[in-house]
């Protein structure tokens, strides 16, 4: 008998449709092809600055968590930026539905447990993330690529409210002190290209800055995002 065969036209393949800018020229994430890779050459260091006690909320914006910084001070400057100081708007985390392919950059073609992004926008040309957004210059992105190994203890602050915002627009607010800066790798070394947002609207005004060095969570603090965030869907 024939098997019915319904092919849901979900995801990427259709955002280019009410996205524009999905079929543009700098469009993320992309496989690093690290023999490709050039040298970073004079470029300065890499400088950040996050603020640490301050009220912060996980949000489930539907796919994985975020983490609001509600207009904190930061700040994120030099490397690729030139003269312009960014600050950190949210952070959020991209899984898989199973372990070892949540990653949404690869790295010569391997995929990593997860990614964490922290979203930064240049306050020193625009006057909101909105409007930065839509900017070629507008944004950078810090990306984190997550391996399971040891837990990590920062990250847990987080991974631990996860079982309170189980539905999509849930949201739960704490104030425990949180370091972002210790979200990132003990070593800085990265990559760097221009790209665009990896969801919906896509835009090209990313300045993506990935480091090489993964960072260690628990199996456990992978399966406590998988079993909440699969793909989107909360299960
Ligand atoms: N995965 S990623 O780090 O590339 C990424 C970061 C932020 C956003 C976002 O803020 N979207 C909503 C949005 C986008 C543009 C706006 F102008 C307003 C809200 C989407 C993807
Ligand atoms: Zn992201």
């Amino acid at each position: 008998y024939l098997v019915p065969v319904v092919i849901l036209i979900v995801g990427p393949a259709t955002w280019v449709e009410k996205f524009p800018e999905a079929r543009g020229t700098r469009q993320s994430p992309v496989d690093i092809v690290t023999s490709r890779a050039s040298s970073g050459g004079s470029a300065p260091p890499l400088v950040w600055r996050y603020s640490v006690n301050h009220p912060r909320s996980v949000v489930n914006p539907g796919y994985c968590w975020r983490v609001d910084e509600n207009g904190y001070d930061s700040e994120l400057r030099g490397g690729p930026l030139g003269s312009d100081v960014y600050k950190l708007q949210q952070w959020h985390c991209h899984w898989g539905s199973v372990n070892g392919e949540g990653s949404e950059h690869t790295v010569d073609g391997r995929a990593f447990s997860g990614e964490l992004h922290l979203v930064h926008w240049n306050t020193s040309k625009y006057n909101s993330f909105t409007e930065a957004a839509g900017q070629p210059d507008g944004l950078a992105v810090l990306g984190v690529l997550l391996m399971v190994g040891s837990k990590h203890d920062e990250l847990d602050k987080v991974v631990r409210l996860l079982p309170y915002i189980q539905h999509k627009g849930d949201k739960v607010t704490f104030s425990e002190p949180l370091n972002p800066a210790n979200l990132l790798p003990k070593r800085i070394a990265y990559w760097t290209y221009p790209g665009s947002l990896t969801t919906p609207p896509c835009t090209e005004s990313v300045t993506w800055i990935l480091f090489k060095e993964p960072v260690q969570v628990s199996a456990e603090q992978v399966r406590l995002n998988l079993c909440y965030y699969v793909n989107g869907k909360n299960v």
